[in-house]
């Protein structure tokens, strides 16, 4: 399956399975169903020991079970901020090693406790959730969300709509670098700190979903993988070139200094690459008042008749670039 890519797996497997009862199936970052007149958006996500964290990095550092429980509640919940929804309900799902402590639990349910009081997901409720052994920590979360102002798709964007991004862009992924670089943690600056805290907490923007479809977004999405990759689904599904100007990106790429300074990468290859921010990328027609915390990095141009692309100053940026699982 390695060289297939997750969504090479996607394309083999969707047409097995049957959604034609769905209101909206596969492909966007939550389903949804009609429950008595009402839509209600379902998304899932799994943390994996090693291949989304790891208890001891190679700088150090010691990952707690509280930053775990945070993360798989941040990252789920921005699936549902992402439709321009809010999150109503949760079931989470434990898989465990044996040897794991009781105070390991306590400490991540603690961390799903508190993310969901500070990220400010005031619906949100845990349902349920299931606890299982296992040969490495695995973390699955379901979240159940509801849309006041209709549901945002990624396939939305239309020729001459403004591309702009809220949240944070590329601090993850400079997090994600400094935790694997060998340098010791003891030593780390507090802007440097405060990237690694970023890839551990990361901090979706909550309200600006809902507000992006309230002022008119036609697409949105949250960016988990990087931004080229997950601009590239935008442009794919939306059957759209998005030209993004590097010039509208320099801020971010400037807050991630401390650890380029570290670890001698090039801070726009974060911005442009990074991924598990789980900021937003969103449309706007022209007229539309885009709501202050979006910053505007491009513009969607038609794709006339060729594959959707996007380009960054003008150059074709390669979609292969970026996370994938099974890439
Ligand atoms: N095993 C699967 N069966 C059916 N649909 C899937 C499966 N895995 C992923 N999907 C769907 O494919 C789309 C892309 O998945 P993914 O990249 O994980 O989404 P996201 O990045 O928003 O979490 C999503 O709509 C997801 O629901
Ligand atoms: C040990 C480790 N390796 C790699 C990563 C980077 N990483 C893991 S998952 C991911 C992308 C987002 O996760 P995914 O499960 O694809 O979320 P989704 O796109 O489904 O929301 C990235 C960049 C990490 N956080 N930790
Ligand atoms: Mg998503």
């Amino acid at each position: 399956m390695g060289d297939l890519g997750e969504q090479g797996i996607l394309e083999a497997i969707l047409p097995l399975l049957d959604s034609a009862q769905a209101s909206l199936g596969p492909g966007d970052d939550a389903g949804a169903l009609r429950v008595s007149g009402n839509e209600v958006l379902v998304s899932v996500d799994t943390l994996v020991e090693n291949q989304d964290f790891r208890l001891l990095w190679p700088s150090g550092l010691e990952h707690n079970a509280y930053d775990i429980g945070w993360k798989s509640i941040a990252q789920n919940v921005s699936d549902i901020n992402a439709m321009g929804g809010r999150a109503t309900g949760a079931v989470i799902s434990l898989s465990l090693p044996k040897s794991t402590s009781l105070e390991w639990v306590m400490d991540f349910s603690r961390g799903v406790a508190e993310a969901i009081a500070e990220l400010g997901a005031k619906e949100l409720t845990i349902l349920g959730g299931d606890l299982g052994k296992s040969q490495e920590i695995s973390v699955t979360t379901t979240v159940l969300g509801e849309c006041a102002h209709g549901k945002v798709l990624r396939s939305g964007v239309r020729a001459g709509d403004r591309v702009a991004v809220a949240g944070r862009v590329g601090a993850a992924g400079a997090g994600l670098s400094v935790l694997e670089h060998e340098h010791d943690n003891e030593s780390w600056s507090r802007a440097v700190r405060r990237l690694v805290q970023t890839q551990c907490r990361p901090v979706p923007p909550l309200e600006s979903g809902p507000r992006a479809a309230e002022a008119g977004a036609t697409a949105m999405m949250d960016l988990s993988d990087g931004l080229i990759r997950d601009a590239g689904r935008m442009a794919k599904a939306s059957h759209v070139n998005l030209e993004l100007e590097s010039s509208a990106l320099q801020d971010f790429a400037l807050r991630l200094e401390a650890a380029s300074e570290l670890t001698g990468t090039d801070p726009m290859s974060w911005v442009l690459y990074g991924g598990e921010d789980f900021g937003l990328l969103a449309a706007f027609p022209d007229g539309v008042e885009i709501p202050g915390e979006f910053t505007v990095i491009g513009v969607a141009k038609p794709a006339n008749g060729r594959r959707a692309v996007v380009k960054v100053d003008g150059k074709v940026a390669k979609p292969e670039t970026g996370f994938d699982h099974f890439g």
